[in-house]
Formats: structure tokens, C-alpha cells, sequence
């Protein structure tokens, strides 16, 4: 349903979006993921046909972007960064006022109004000026109008950024309603937002796509994937050595803050499982322990893996 392909940008000699392509399907939620400056809303807004690439091409439903654009729109829902409106309207003018841009009839308008206003529960606010209301119901109104014309598509950019965490659990929950029937591109550096609504995620860095995955393959990418914690009931300062030879294993550290001799964090060889391996031999050599688990790693530590600071950002 989304179909980005090669996508370059430059501005000047900088080249913001370096080659990046993903495809969306009916029915998934990509996470759109980077660091600050990355080159996510540059690509969003390519994408929804605001900002002409320097090369590549994009299709919405089938239409490319830059040959068929109202063909591409018609089937798109856009939430800028920031959700941008008019303040002095209120939700039910700005709406209208959409559905008039977007060549809706009157009755269509009125069943869209109707609709959205539902979903993205606006009802309380309806006739209040844009400008008065709380962050959370200026980004409901940008999602109404992103979905007002019911597209089968959807780019959504930083929806839930400046958000306080209940309005961002109403956001989330409103694009899972949303996910079976249309495909979604929600682009975020909030790591959290991934994992509780994407099914899939790209993460770029500097313009280029660094990792392509379900959530779930993402974090296995992780060093700490497949590691074993061990908690000891009493101090053993020669566990390393002891454990160096069990199959699979790489290295044995204690980390700090944990305590020495008693915890130790046994690190496998590109993430096989050694659970089975390391239990076997703390048997073997017959210590008390108090604990013993596998840790799944976080997408935070591969996120900052394959990432680089702002400081270290140099393009040319
Ligand atoms: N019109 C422009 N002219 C020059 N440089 C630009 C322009 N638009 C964006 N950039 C630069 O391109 C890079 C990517 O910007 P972009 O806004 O796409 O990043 P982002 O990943 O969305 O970041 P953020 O998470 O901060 O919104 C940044 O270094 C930005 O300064």
C-alpha cells in the first residue's frame, strides 16, 4: 500500500535522506525510527507528496506520488510534525474546512465529521477554538483531520510527541483500532511507541536505513539478547574462569553495582541460548543459587547501537 523506494534528499551540498526504501502493507504499523535529525520527517513529507525527492519515488495505493498526486492524496491520511491547524477555527470549522479542500460533498463531510469525531472522541470540544485546547486534543484534531477522507493509508509524524502519558496511551490505542484495515508509517523516536503499537520498524541514521525487523527481531539484535544473570548465595571470585568453556558462552563480567563475586552477567556468542548450557554447569560445580535468568535485551540498546549521537553528526 506504501511503497518508498530509493528515496534521496538533498538540501545544498547536505544530504538529508541518503537511498532509504521500505514497503507498508494493509494491516501493518512501520515504525519510522531515528535520532533527531535523522531524516525522518524529511522522508514522511516526500511521502506524502509535500516535498519533491532529489531522486526515488514513492506510491500510495498503487499511485505514484509525483505522476498521479491526487490519485497518491485521495488515498492518504498526512499528520505533519507538530499537527499544525488553524487556531482561531474550531475542530468542527477546521474539519469542514478539510473535507471542503478535499473535494468532499456536504453529506460526505457530514458522515466523516461524524465518524472522526467518534474515533478521536472530540465531542466535549467540538465548538471550542483550536488555540484553547490541551496538546492532546490539538493532536486529535490534526488525527481527525488525517482521517477524515477514511484513507486507506496513513503517515503519521510524531504522533504522540509533547504528549503526557495518558494522551499518549489514547493516540496509541486509537492507531491500534485503526491498524487491521489500512497500512501505517508512524514515524517516532519514543522506542516505547514502537514496541506497544508497530509490527514492524525501520530505523534510519543519517539519511540511511540501518535495520529493517519486527519488533521482536530488532531486540534480539541486541548484546544483551540471550545473556544469563546469575545472583550467587555466597562469593565466588573464580566463576569467569569456570564458565569460560561452556559452549556458546563469550565472556563473564560483573557489571557495576552488582555485587562482586555474588552476580555475574554470562554474555553469549552472537545471541545463542546458553541457559541450558550454564545451569548444567553451576550444577557440575554445585554452588547455591539464588537466581537465574535469560535477559531479552531492550530496543534502547540497539537503537543507540546503530545510531549516532547529534554530536557526531557531520554530513556532507
Ligand atoms: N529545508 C531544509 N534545508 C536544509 N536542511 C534541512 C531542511 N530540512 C531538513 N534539513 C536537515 O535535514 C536533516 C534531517 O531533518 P529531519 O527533520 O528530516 O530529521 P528528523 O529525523 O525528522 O528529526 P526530528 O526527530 O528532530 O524531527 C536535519 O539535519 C535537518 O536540519
Amino acid at each position: 500500500m506504501i511503497e518508498i523506494v530509493d528515496l534521496v534528499k538533498r538540501f545544498g551540498p547536505f544530504t538529508a535522506v541518503d537511498g532509504v526504501g521500505f514497503h507498508v502493507g494493509r494491516g501493518e504499523v512501520l515504525g519510522f525510527l531515528g535520532p533527531n535529525g535523522a531524516g525522518k520527517s524529511t522522508t514522511m513529507k516526500m511521502a506524502a507528496g509535500f516535498l519533491t525527492p532529489t531522486r526515488g519515488r514513492v506510491a500510495i495505493a498503487g499511485h505514484d506520488v509525483e505522476r498521479e498526486p491526487l490519485k497518491a492524496k485521495r488515498a492518504l491520511g498526512y499528520l505533519p510534525e507538530g499537527a499544525p491547524s488553524y487556531g482561531d477555527m474550531t475542530p468542527r470549522s477546521f474539519l469542514e474546512f478539510l473535507g471542503q479542500v478535499r473535494g468532499l460533498d456536504r453529506a460526505a463531510i457530514r458522515l466523516g465529521l461524524g465518524r472522526v469525531v467518534e474515533q478521536v472522541e472530540l465531542e466535549g470540544v467540538l465548538d471550542q477554538p483550536i488555540d484553547t485546547l490541551s496538546k492532546g486534543f490539538k493532536r486529535r484534531v490534526g488525527l481527525a483531520g488525517a482521517i477524515l477522507h477514511d484513507p486507506p493509508c496513513l503517515i503519521l509524524d510524531e504522533p504522540t510527541d509533547g504528549l503526557d502519558p495518558n494522551q499518549k496511551h489514547e493516540v496509541r490505542n486509537l492507531i491500534a483500532r485503526m491498524a487491521p484495515d489500512k497500512a501505517i508509517v508512524v514515524s517516532t523516536h519514543i522506542l516505547e511507541e514502537v514496541e506497544a503499537v508497530c509490527t514492524r520498524a525501520v530505523i534510519i541514521d543519517r539519511g540511511r536505513v540501518v535495520a529493517d525487523g519486527t519488533p521482536a527481531q530488532l531486540v534480539a539484535r541486541s548484546p544483551l539478547h540471550n545473556a544469563i544473570r546469575i545472583s550467587l548465595a555466597a562469593v565466588i571470585l573464580d566463576m569467569p574462569s569456570r564458565l569460560a568453556d561452556v559452549p556458546g558462552v563469550a565472556r563473564v563480567v560483573t557489571p557495576d553495582g552488582w555485587r562482586t563475586g555474588q552476580d555475574y552477567l554470562v554474555l553469549p556468542n552472537g545471541s545463542v541460548s546458553i541457559i541450558e548450557g550454564v545451569a548444567a554447569r553451576l550444577r557440575q560445580i554445585g554452588v547455591a543459587v539464588e537466581n537465574l535468568s535469560t535477559e531479552h535485551g531492550r530496543l534502547d540498546d540497539v537503537f543507540r547501537q546503530l545510531t549516532t549521537s547529534d554530536a557526531q553528526k557531520v554530513r556532507s
